[in-house]
């Protein structure tokens, strides 16, 4: 079964973080990974319509990591990413994850990306994981 990431990379070390902890999870239910690569979370919704549309992937873990300016900039960046995988996801029935870091702050990006209290990385390829095997189970 091959899944799909696709990574905004706009704080390069978080976008690594995340990828490697999804790619983990992929790889450990003996899925294959395909990495997609764009500047920021904005243009995760369409690379994950290009993978979704595809026909490739089971599956689509979208990552990246949004971390609040001085401008109402994040606020558009985390919506549009947010509604945008998520209407990707509901039009092609093809499983993509949120697994973009919304925070305030590095701490609490490194924090969520492997650093503790959470793995936003992993999160995302289990959710993928948990509705292709709901789409199995309806398919049988
Ligand atoms: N400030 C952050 C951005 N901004 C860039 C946008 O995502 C987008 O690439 C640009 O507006 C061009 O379309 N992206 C992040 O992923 N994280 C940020 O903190
Ligand atoms: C999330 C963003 O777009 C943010 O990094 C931009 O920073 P600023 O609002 O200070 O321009």
């Amino acid at each position: 079964m091959k899944f799909a990431i696709v990574v905004g990379q706009f704080y390069e070390e978080l976008a690594e973080r995340l990828v490697i902890s999804a790619k983990e999870v992929f790889e450990a239910e003996g899925g294959e990974v395909d990495l997609f690569v764009v500047p920021g979370a904005f243009e995760l919704p369409l690379a994950a319509q290009y993978a979704a549309e595809s026909g490739r992937y089971a599956g689509v873990a979208c990552l990246g990591a949004v971390i609040r300016g001085e401008t109402t900039h994040y606020d558009y960046v985390c919506t549009e990413a947010a509604r945008g995988i998520q209407d990707v996801q509901l039009k092609t029935g093809v499983p993509c994850a949120f697994g973009v870091l919304t925070v305030e702050n590095m701490d609490q990006a490194l924090a969520r990306s492997g650093g503790g209290k959470r793995d936003s990385g992993a999160h995302a390829a289990h959710a993928v994981l948990a509705l292709v095997k709901v789409r199995e189970q309806l398919s049988g």
